[in-house]
């Protein structure tokens, strides 16, 4: 006698793609998933492809329309059914999906901090007269010029730079820069964390919200690839990022402003079974309209949801409105 619906028969795992961007970086993070996919028993391939934030490297981000440049592309292969899931840096995502996509997974952060690399100097203050630092968002710009006026070392030209990781490194080497700053996430990644002289503590730079993780969007209705990817969340990033991202949101955050939140669990991430623990959220936000405006904010909860999270953040934003910050225009 068969058994036929025997209880004991494994579910044979999914056949997935994912859309990812084709840097070295990306496709890296693409990989991180389907290693982690593949180890739960799911047939991964990834699908490679341009999007329009790769394409245009001659001018700053802020001046071309902002993040979406980077997951538009992406969006669409998922809408078309030609991927399932697509892995983001998730900086690069903007606070708002369009209808009918959702963040399904945020993974475990890598440094959210930001990286000094220079051949010249050790950190900002050797850095010989006149020189030029490279960065390439206005956040960096601006918390790197408030950092140098604290010096008193107003002779240092900040100059943009654009390009993934590789590009931008070369661009060091040759000699277009005496240092560049970029996320220490990355480099540490692509295994090129030797290339760190310093990292920027968060009081020195604050971190852009989300920088460090990943994160996996889907198209909403697709519960059965939601649940092959909850295995791969990590709850206390995730609370940490959606914090961060409502400071954005509430300020109409984009590339043409500079932002700046990070949000730290300051006694232990909250444990298993989602004990509320103590986050604390710092926020900075630039005038863009007037160099050397410059907000902070600190607001500190016990957070053990992603609604909490979502509140601190709104918190944050409302202690920067009080202060002056407005919101960006959609
Ligand atoms: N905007 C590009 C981008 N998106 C994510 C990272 C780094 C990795 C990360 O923050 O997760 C970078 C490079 C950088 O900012 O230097």
């Amino acid at each position: 006698m068969s058994a036929p619906c025997s209880p004991t028969v494994a579910r044979s795992g999914l056949d997935l793609t994912i859309a990812t961007r084709e840097s070295r970086l990306a496709l890296w993070q693409a990989e991180h998933v389907q290693a982690h996919l593949q180890a739960a028993g799911h047939r991964v391939r990834l699908l490679g492809m341009t999007t329009r934030g790769d394409q245009i490297l001659d001018r700053t981000l802020s001046k071309v329309g902002g993040k979406g440049l980077f997951v538009k592309e992406l969006e669409v292969a998922l809408e078309q059914g030609r991927a399932d899931l697509a892995v983001h840096s998730l900086k690069d995502v903007p606070m708002e999906l369009p209808p009918g996509f959702a963040l399904a997974c945020v993974m475990p952060r890598e440094d959210p901090r930001d990286a000094w690399v220079s051949p010249h100097a050790a950190e900002l203050a050797e850095l010989p007269a006149g020189a030029v630092v490279g960065t390439s968002s206005l956040r960096r710009m601006v918390l790197l010029r408030a950092a140098l006026a604290r010096l008193g070392r107003q002779d240092v030209r900040i100059e943009p730079l654009r390009g993934n990781l590789d590009t931008r490194l070369r661009k060091l080497d040759d000699g277009q820069y005496h240092a560049i700053v970029l996320a220490a996430a990355g480099l540490r990644r692509l295994g090129l964390q030797a290339r760190i002289r310093r990292v920027f503590e968060p009081h020195e730079m604050l971190p852009a919200a989300g920088q460090g993780a990943l994160g996996i969007e889907i198209r909403a209705e697709r519960h059965d690839v939601a649940q092959a990817l909850a295995p791969l969340a990590h709850r206390p990033t995730w609370y940490a990022v959606e914090a961060e991202r409502a400071v954005s949101r509430a300020l109409g955050g984009s590339c043409s402003v500079p932002l700046a939140a990070h949000a730290e669990w300051p006694h232990g991430a909250p444990t298993e079974g989602d004990a509320p623990a103590l986050l604390r959220l710092r926020a900075a936000w630039g005038d863009p309209d007037q160099a050397g405006v410059l907000l902070t904010a600190q607001v500190q909860a016990e957070v053990g949801s992603l609604a909490q999270a979502r509140t601190l953040g709104e918190q944050a934003a409302a202690a920067l409105l009080a202060q002056g910050a407005r919101v960006a225009p959609a």
